[in-house]
């Protein structure tokens, strides 16, 4: 699993490292992998990096002085480089004779605007991990400018740090050269960032446990249950689908064959479509009512099941079934509506509830915010229950306060039945037996990579993305080591 460490718990390594370090030692460290990235940037969009004008938009801190470091290093190899000071008294003093010793120049921000437009590389070095709220003026003034690739120093200057929120002018990077360890705007907000570039400053042993985690094609590949020699259609785990009805059988469908298309344990679906479901999907052993359906070993309630009272009493069986649930759509809605049906599970009885924002903020009361991993956390708390927030980036926190955010691809599942499809893949993983927080976190890595696929650069259905679950494991688990 990938670290990702919130910047109260960078700044309190680099302290550590800092302390055992000769003076400026890091920063050069950090400076020489921007000016390295740098000059890959350059070679790529213009051929070469000597006789190449790059500019730097400098701020008032260490972030500042990254830049004009890596300036110096890029002069060294034959660029021009023009420095655009924003708060010229406070410009790291260091950073900026390096600068000069090598030949850059430093502009007055009144020409800042010509040297931009013509640069082929902006380097911003605006702010970093002191970052509080958006682009001031003068510095979003430049940044409106820029046409050309945009280099970040750690990360783009304007997008909050620890929640990767934008609340006005900030910086749309191309790549984003960060130190030492991964921060939550990188994962929260890959858009900013574009391609994140990691330099190892050597922090590695100050870092201590992250904050939050991201999942790797490896993690992915070992969750994901496959089939052994002694198992059969039980050992695999039964995964129970409770969702849709006979006006709206597209949930029940949908959520039944991700289940199928997941792992080769058996699928028993439940409820009003069960016609609909069996004629799509033979293999699933379909009965009209969870009353009289069969063991299983996770129920998935909720998807087109309706917030009357015939679906709370489908939740409220489920839950006292001593199994995982997985609680989505309408079932959310059931309990934000009436929260003492949760009265019938189990303590020990691991719940799951995935809901997008609107669900999110009808369950909580309120709307998840700029502070998504915060308001996560929270409602995991309260519900005593693993959540997963579904949004461009999504987040999978337990009550324990573990988080997994999983990377976009795209919007491609900005989709109807998009829903139904993780919901169906979920219920699976934990009728596998994997735990609840992974399970989750897997599941929507799968979700995701089937959306990728399914969309290859133009829209896709949720029928398409079920049908592109095989390829998604077999990318998962074809990239793993
Ligand atoms: N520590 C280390 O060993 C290493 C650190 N490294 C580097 O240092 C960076 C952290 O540096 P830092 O702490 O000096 O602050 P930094 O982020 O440059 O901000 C400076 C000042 O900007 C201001 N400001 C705030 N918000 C603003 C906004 N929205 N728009 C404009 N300005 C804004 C605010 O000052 P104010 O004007 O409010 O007084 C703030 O104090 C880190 O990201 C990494 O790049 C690497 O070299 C590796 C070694
Ligand atoms: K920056």
């Amino acid at each position: 699993m990938r670290g990702i460490w919130t910047t109260d718990h960078i700044r309190q390594a680099e302290e550590r490292l800092l302390a055992v370090t000769p003076e400026g030692a890091l920063m050069r460290r950090a400076a020489h992998g921007v000016s390295v990235h740098a000059a890959r940037m350059l070679a790529e969009h213009t051929g070469s990096v000597s006789g190449r004008r790059v500019v730097l938009l400098v701020g008032a801190g260490n972030n500042g002085g990254d830049a004009l470091w890596a300036g110096a290093f890029l002069r060294k190899r034959g660029a021009g480089v023009a420095a655009v000071l924003l708060q010229p008294g406070k410009a790291h003093p260091e950073g900026l004779a390096a600068l000069r010793r090598a030949g850059g120049r430093v502009v007055p921000l009144a020409d800042g605007p010509q040297w931009i437009e013509s640069a082929d590389l902006v380097v911003d070095g605006i702010v970093g991990i002191s970052a509080k709220g958006p682009l001031r003026p003068d510095a979003a003034a430049l940044v409106e400018r820029v046409a050309a690739p945009v280099l970040a120093v750690d990360l783009p200057s304007g997008v909050e740090p620890d929640s990767g929120a934008v609340d006005g002018p900030a910086v749309r990077a191309t790549a984003t050269v960060t130190f030492g360890a991964y921060k939550p705007v990188h994962v929260l907000n890959p858009e900013r960032c574009g391609e994140v570039v990691f330099v190892d400053i050597g922090l590695g042993d100050e870092l201590g446990e992250p904050d939050l985690r991201g999942l790797d094609a490896a993690d992915v590949a070992a969750a994901w249950p496959m089939p052994g020699p002694s198992d059969n259609k039980y050992s695999q785990g039964v995964t129970g689908v409770a969702a849709g009805s006979s006006a709206y059988p597209g949930a029940a469908v949908l959520a039944a064959a991700a289940a199928v298309r997941a792992t080769s344990g058996m699928v028993r679906y439940a409820g009003h479509a069960a016609d609909v479901v069996r004629w799509h999907w033979p293999e699933v052993v379909a009965t009209g009512s969870i009353f009289d359906a069969g063991r299983v070993q996770a129920w998935v309630v909720g998807p087109g099941i309706g917030t009357g009272s015939a679906g709370r009493d489908v939740l409220v069986h489920a839950l006292g079934q001593g199994v995982p649930v997985c609680a989505d759509a309408d079932a959310i809605t059931i309990i934000a509506e009436r929260p003492e049906v949760l009265d019938a599970r189990d303590p020990d009885t691991p719940l799951l509830l995935t809901p997008h924002d609107g669900e999110f903020e009808r369950l909580t009361g309120n709307a998840p915010g700029p502070d998504r991993v915060g308001a996560v956390c929270e409602a995991a708390r309260r519900f005593d229950a693993v959540v997963l927030l579904k949004g461009h980036s999504t987040l999978v926190a337990d009550p324990a306060g573990r988080v997994l955010v999983n990377k976009a691809r795209g919007s491609w599942l900005a989709t109807a039945g998009s829903g139904d499809v993780l919901s169906g893949l979920t219920g699976a993983l934990l009728a596998s037996g994997v735990e609840p927080w992974l399970a989750a976190g897997v599941a929507a890595d799968v979700h995701a990579r089937a959306g990728e696929l399914a969309a290859r650069g133009v829209p896709a259905s949720a029928s398409g993305v079920l049908a592109a679950i095989p390829d998604a494991i077999r990318q998962a688990r074809s990239l793993a080591p």
